[in-house]
C-alpha cells in the first residue's frame, strides 16, 4: 500500500476531546517490557506511560500490548525480482521493467543481493536462517499492484525467532541505560507496491510504479513491547543496526522503514485483547504518539463497557489521533497460493551443509560467508567506547546515534595528547552543538578531527587558554584552512607570560572592586570567581587562570 505522509507532531494529543495526554519524554528505570508483562500486578513496575495513561477513568489492571510489523526497504541497486533500477524521486515510471508492470509472460528473477541483506539482517538479528524458504503470492486488489497479487513468503520466511535487543537512556538526566529486548517472530522478503499519487485537482488518481517490486524484508515481532515509548527505541535501534549493516538506509521520511503497530490492551492473566493495526507510520515519535493515543482509546472503549473492533487504523499526526481507514484489511481473504514461478529459495553453509557438487558456488549464498561479512553492532560499539576511552554510556549513545560521530571522536582522540574525556566534551558539546544548530551532518563540519586534535594539543600544552580556545575553535569553524597555531599567532590569543603585566591587571581590577574585595576579606570565596573573571575579560581569557586565581587571593588577602 502507499505510505501516507507524515509531516510535524505536536507534543500533545486529545483523546474525545476530554483527556489529554501529555507525551511522557522519559522512562523511570522499571521499565523493561518482561517487569511490565510479568508483574502486572504491581503498579510500582510498570512503564511510565501506561502509569501515565492509568492515571485517567478507566479500570486499573488494564494494560497495553504492542507487536510491530516493520517494512524495510532492502538497499540494493536493482528490484528484488527485476534489474530496474531503485532510486528515490526519479521521474514517475521511470523505473519500471515488464515484470514490474505485470505484463504478461514476464517472469520473476531472484535478486542476489536481497537475499544476502535478508540473510545479514538475519544472523544480526539472532534469527535462525532457514536453509529452504519459499514464495507465496497474497492476492488483493489495489491500483498500485499491477499484478493483483503480491510475492511474499507466508508459509517459510528467509528468517525466524530472532530478537532485537535496543536500550535507551533513561532517568531524569537521561543517563541510566535500561537495556530491553522484543523477539522476533520472522523476516520474510517481499515486494514493494507502487504508490497512488492522488490529484485533487483534476479528481485523479495517478499511479507511479517505480517502487513496485522494490525488495522489502518485512520484521514481524512478537507483542513484547507495552507502550509508544518502547516502541519507538526498539526501531530506532532496529535503523541503527540496518543502517550500519547497510541492508536498509532506514531513511523513514523517505518510506525506507515504515512501521505498523498492533495494539491491544487486556487485563494481566487474561489472554491478549483484540489488536487494532495502525498503519504504514513513518517516524519514531509519530509512532511513539500513536500507540499511546491507541491504547489509551481502547482502554476507554472497553472501560465504558464497548468492545474494540479488530480494524486497520490510520494515525492523524495534526489531531494526534488514530482514525479508522475505509479499507478493512482485517476482514480480507488473501488467497494465499504457492508461487509458481519461483522454485524454494536453498541456502548453503560451507561447513555444515555445502552445495551439492556441481552447483557452483557462486550461484548460491552461503550463511557463514555473510556472518563474515557483518560488521560491528551499534550496541558493541558503544561497549568499546566505553571499554577503550572510559567514556560515560550516555556518550557512547550520543557517538553511536548521530551518523559519524563515533569516527570522528576516534579521530581527534587518535591525533592528540589530550584525555578522551576532554575530547568527548568538545566533540559533542561545541561539535555536535554548532552542527545542530547549523543544521549540518557530522561529514560537513568545518572543523576536521585533525584541526580540533590540534588545538586540544595547544590547550594540553598551555599554549591557550581554554577560554582562548573557544574563540580559536570559533574561528576554525569559519573554514580558512589555517591551522589553531596561525590562528593564535595572528590573533595574539596565546597565553600570556609577562608575570608584571597580569599582576598590573590583577592590581587594576582589585583596586576598582572594593565591595567585593570585602566580601572575600569577610570569607565569601565564591566572589573571588567574579574578580577572575574580570581579568580574563580584560585579558581575552590570555592569562593563566590558575595564576589569576593566585595573584588575586594574594592581594585580597
Ligand atoms: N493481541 C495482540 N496485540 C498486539 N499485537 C498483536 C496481538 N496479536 C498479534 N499481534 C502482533 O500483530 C502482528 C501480526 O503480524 P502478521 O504479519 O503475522 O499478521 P497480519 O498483521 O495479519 O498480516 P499483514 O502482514 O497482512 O499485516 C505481529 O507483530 C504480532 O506481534
Ligand atoms: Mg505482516
Ligand atoms: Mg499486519
Amino acid at each position: 500500500m502507499a505510505a501516507s505522509s507524515m509531516g510535524l507532531c505536536t507534543v500533545v494529543c486529545n483523546i474525545n476531546r476530554k483527556i489529554t495526554t501529555r507525551y511522557p519524554r522519559i522512562f523511570s528505570l522499571n521499565t523493561c517490557h518482561h517487569v511490565c508483562r510479568k508483574s502486572f500486578g504491581s503498579s510500582t513496575q510498570r512503564c511510565h506511560s501506561q502509569a501515565q495513561i492509568r492515571k485517567k477513568s478507566v479500570p486499573q489492571q488494564l494494560v497495553g500490548v504492542v507487536g510491530l510489523e516493520v517494512h524495510a526497504q532492502i538497499h540494493s541497486n536493482t528490484k528484488l525480482f527485476s534489474g530496474s533500477q531503485v532510486r528515490f524521486s526519479a521521474p514517475p515510471n521511470s523505473l519500471v521493467s515488464f515484470f514490474d508492470a505485470s505484463l504478461p509472460g514476464a517472469l520473476p528473477v531472484l535478486n542476489r543481493r536481497c537475499v544476502e541483506a535478508a540473510v545479514m539482517t538475519g544472523l544480526a538479528l539472532e534469527c535462525t536462517i532457514n536453509r529452504k524458504s519459499l514464495f507465496d503470492r497474497k492476492h488483493y486488489f489495489y491500483a498500485d499492484l499491477p499484478a493483483g497479487y503480491q510475492i511474499t513468503q507466508q508459509r517459510l520466511p528467509i528468517a525466524v525467532d530472532g530478537r532485537l535487543r535496543y536500550s535507551h537512556l533513561a532517568g531524569r538526566k537521561q543517563n541510566q541505560v535500561v537495556t530491553k529486548s522484543v523477539r522476533i517472530k520472522q523476516i520474510q522478503l517481499e515486494q514493494d507496491s507502487g504508490k497512488s499519487l492522488h490529484d485533487d485537482s483534476r479528481s485523479q488518481t495517478l499511479i507511479d510504479l517505480n517502487r513496485a517490486g522494490v525488495g522489502l524484508m518485512e520484521l514481524v515481532m512478537e507483542p513484547d513491547l507495552c507502550c509508544g515509548e518502547e516502541a519507538a527505541a526498539a526501531v530506532r535501534e532496529l535503523q541503527l543496526i540496518l543502517q550500519t549493516l547497510g541492508t536498509c538506509q532506514g531513511n523513514m521520511a523517505e518510506g525506507q522503514l515504515r512501521v505498523d503497530a498492533n495494539v491491544s490492551v487486556h487485563r494481566p492473566g487474561e489472554p491478549l485483547g483484540v489488536r487494532t493495526e495502525v498503519k504504514n507510520i513513518n517516524s519514531a515519535r509519530f509512532l511513539a504518539r500513536a500507540i499511546d493515543y491507541e491504547i489509551q482509546r481502547q482502554m476507554e472503549v472497553i472501560g465504558s463497557g464497548g468492545t474494540v473492533l479488530n480494524e486497520t487504523r490510520a494515525f492523524d499526526y495534526k489531531s494526534g489521533q488514530t482514525f479508522p481507514m475505509r479499507d478493512k484489511e482485517g476482514l480480507q481473504d488473501y488467497r494465499f497460493m504457492p508461487e509458481p514461478n519461483l522454485p524454494p529459495l536453498l541456502l548453503y553453509d560451507s561447513e555444515t551443509a555445502p552445495p551439492p557438487q556441481g552447483v557452483d558456488p557462486q550461484q548460491v549464498v552461503l550463511i557463514d560467508a555473510v556472518r563474515k561479512t557483518i560488521p560491528e553492532l551499534p550496541a558493541v560499539r558503544r561497549e568499546r567506547l566505553v571499554d577503550t576511552f572510559g567514556l560515560l554510556p550516555e556518550h557512547s549513545f550520543t557517538l553511536v546515534n548521530e551518523d559519524g560521530l563515533m569516527d570522528y571522536f576516534v579521530g581527534v582522540a587518535s591525533q592528540t595528547r589530550a584525555e578522551p574525556k576532554k575530547v568527548i566534551g568538545w566533540v559533542i558539546k561545541d561539535v555536535l552543538g554548532l552542527l545542530k544548530q547549523q543544521g549540518l551532518n557530522v561529514s560537513q563540519s568545518p572543523v576536521s578531527p585533525r584541526r580540533l586534535a590540534q588545538l586540544l594539543d595547544l590547550l594540553e600544552d598551555g599554549r591557550v587558554s581554554s577560554s582562548a580556545a573557544k574563540l580559536v575553535f570559533l574561528e576554525l569553524w569559519k573554514g580558512t584552512g589555517r591551522s589553531p597555531a596561525q590562528i593564535v599567532e595572528e590573533q595574539g590569543l596565546g597565553m600570556m607570560d609577562d608575570s608584571a603585566e597580569i599582576r598590573r591587571i590583577c592590581q587594576s581590577v582589585i583596586d576598582s572592586h572594593p565591595e567585593e574585595v570585602r566580601a572575600i576579606r569577610t570569607g565569601n570565596k565564591k566572589v573571588l570567581n567574579k574578580l577572575v573573571g574580570l581579568v580574563q575579560k580584560e585579558t581575552k581569557g590570555r592569562a593563566d587562570p590558575v595564576r589569576v586565581r593566585a595573584i588575586l587571593e594574594e592581594g585580597t588577602s
